[in-house]
């Protein structure tokens, strides 16, 4: 397993930029199977883990993909399987996704149960809702779920009982190719909706009222490929304005778009941070004491679910008590245990955490449990005196592109160790490579792997 050490201490300075939105390219990925003539062209595609699992879903279900230099060029005109094999759906409850297009475009669908995970229970009584609304026949056995239809969906009205996110865009795909008009009440309004929507519509679809509670999808024959660019991840850049401002840096993000951070912007300034914007991103400077503020997190445009564990952190930092609510996921406290082995003074009540400010923060072993667990647990260590050693970076490398090297280069102390099985596959291929054996020896990451097996404790 591989870890991430962090000395704490630095602030940090410079420019960071954003990459694409992975809550926005797993849909429109997923999307990319509605498409029966031409290829898609996909830009700012992030490298992350969870977007090789679903390019590997598409593949398994007949989606040829090329991908080069940050872009994927997908052709779906040939599926060749209904089935989206349990291997890879378990691995990321957003392949479930891929349900919605398979209905719309093969008529069936078989696919495993997403199942829960650290954060909650995640149940998919809502996608399936829609799509039975809509006119298809679903069966559970095994651990999967089948569902069929006979000739196409039919545009239906659907109220969400909860505005979800992957829901609202299950059902937007399933529509866009239904016979009639389908509208959905109490809809999900992320951003991420929005482009997919967008994406929806180059393709020739019919997607009105995307980000706002009622959208309105009016069935069209046939949808083509077409290129699109995603947008940039908000909770990327809410991650860096969070790292930034728990340094007491001055650090701007290049490609975070302000209309997307409205709870992150208005939070931070309350708490005495400087956040200026302009067309091309934002800059945060935290050069005053903090204050503490309450959080509660909500469906947007309320505070992101996804930034609540980072923002924790910073109210570690601010001058007095702060109140967090966790009102989207059962179980998304799971960085506290990790953040009070760092000194941290929390006490969670069911879905409230009481966030005692002032704390010194002090390095330790620290496990990400998920993937913003991760992050916050990468914050809190950039403020603490010491090293901190997080595992559990597979979480992390779910939703952040090479977040060392990022931080690296604003000046933060912090590294890869790579496992020892990294090692070893590197190893053996410098072998193979005997001009690459020097490069490998003196690859720091690799050093510092051999010291820590020589002495376990950190320093
Ligand atoms: C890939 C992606 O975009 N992931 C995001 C998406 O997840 P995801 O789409 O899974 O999140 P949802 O909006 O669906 O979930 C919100 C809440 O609704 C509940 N629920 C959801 C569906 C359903 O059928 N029944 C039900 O009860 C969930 O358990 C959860 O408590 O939105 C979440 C909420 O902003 C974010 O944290 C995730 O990063
Ligand atoms: C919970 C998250 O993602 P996912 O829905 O992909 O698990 C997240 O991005 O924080």
């Amino acid at each position: 397993m591989s870890k991430i050490i962090v000395r704490g201490g630095r602030p940090l300075y410079g420019t960071v930029r954003v990459h694409g939105a992975k809550n926005s390219v797993l849909p429109i990925l997923a999307a990319s199977i509605l498409a029966e003539q031409g290829s898609c062209v996909i830009h700012d595609v992030p490298a992350l883990d969870d977007v090789t699992n679903i390019l590997q879903v598409l593949a398994a279900l007949g989606v040829h993909a090329k991908q080069s230099d940050g872009s994927v060029q997908l052709n779906a005109t040939r599926l060749t399987s209904h089935d989206a094999p349990y291997e890879l759906v378990r691995k990321m409850r957003a392949s479930f996704l891929v349900m919605g297009p398979l209905l719309a475009r093969l008529g069936q669908v078989r696919i495993s149960l997403p199942g829960g995970c650290a954060i909650g229970t995640r149940p998919i009584d809502q996608h399936l809702k829609g799509f039975e609304a809509m006119g298809a026949e679903i069966g559970f056995g095994q651990g999967s779920i089948e569902a069929r239809v006979n000739g196409k969906l039919r545009g239906a009205k659907i109220y969400l009982d909860i505005a979800s996110v992957g829901a609202t865009e299950n059902i937007m795909m399933a529509a866009a190719t239904a016979v009639g008009t389908t509208t959905i009440e109490n809809a999900a309004k992320e951003p991420e909706i929005v482009d997919l929507a967008n994406f929806l519509n180059a393709m020739g679809a019919k997607v009105r009222g995307a980000g706002t509670g009622v959208i309105r999808i009016e069935g069209v024959e046939r949808l083509s490929g077409v290129e699109h660019a995603v947008i940039p991840d908000r909770v990327e850049a809410g991650t860096y304005m969070i790292a930034a401002a728990i340094t007491g840096g001055n650090v701007y993000i290049e490609g975070a778009i302000r209309d997307h951070l409205g709870p992150i912007v208005a939070k931070l300034e309350e708490m005495g941070v400087v956040v200026d914007s302009d067309e091309n991103g934002i800059r945060v400077i935290a050069e005053r004491s903090l204050r503490a503020v309450d959080v509660k997190t909500l469906p947007y445009p309320g505070f992101p679910t996804d930034m609540q564990a980072q923002m924790m952190t910073l109210l570690l930092r601010a001058e007095g008590t702060s109140i967090v609510t966790e009102t989207v996921f059962e179980n998304r406290f799971m960085h506290v245990d990790e953040l009070i082995k760092m000194g941290a003074e929390i006490k969670v009540d069911g879905r409230t955490a009481i966030v005692t400010g002032g704390a010194k923060l002090v390095g330790a072993q620290v496990c990400a449990t998920d993937l913003r667990a991760g992050a916050a647990l990468i914050c809190a260590a950039l403020a603490a005196d010491g090293a901190t050693e997080v595992t559990g970076v597979h979480h992390i490398d779910r939703g952040y592109v090479d977040i060392v090297g990022k931080l690296a280069a604003l000046g933060a102390d912090v590294y890869r160790a790579p496992s020892p099985e990294d090692v070893l596959a590197e190893a053996e291929q410098a072998s193979r490579r005997p001009a690459k054996i020097l490069e490998a020896i003196e690859d720091r990451a690799a050093l510092d792997v051999a010291r820590i097996r020589v002495q376990p404790t950190l320093a």
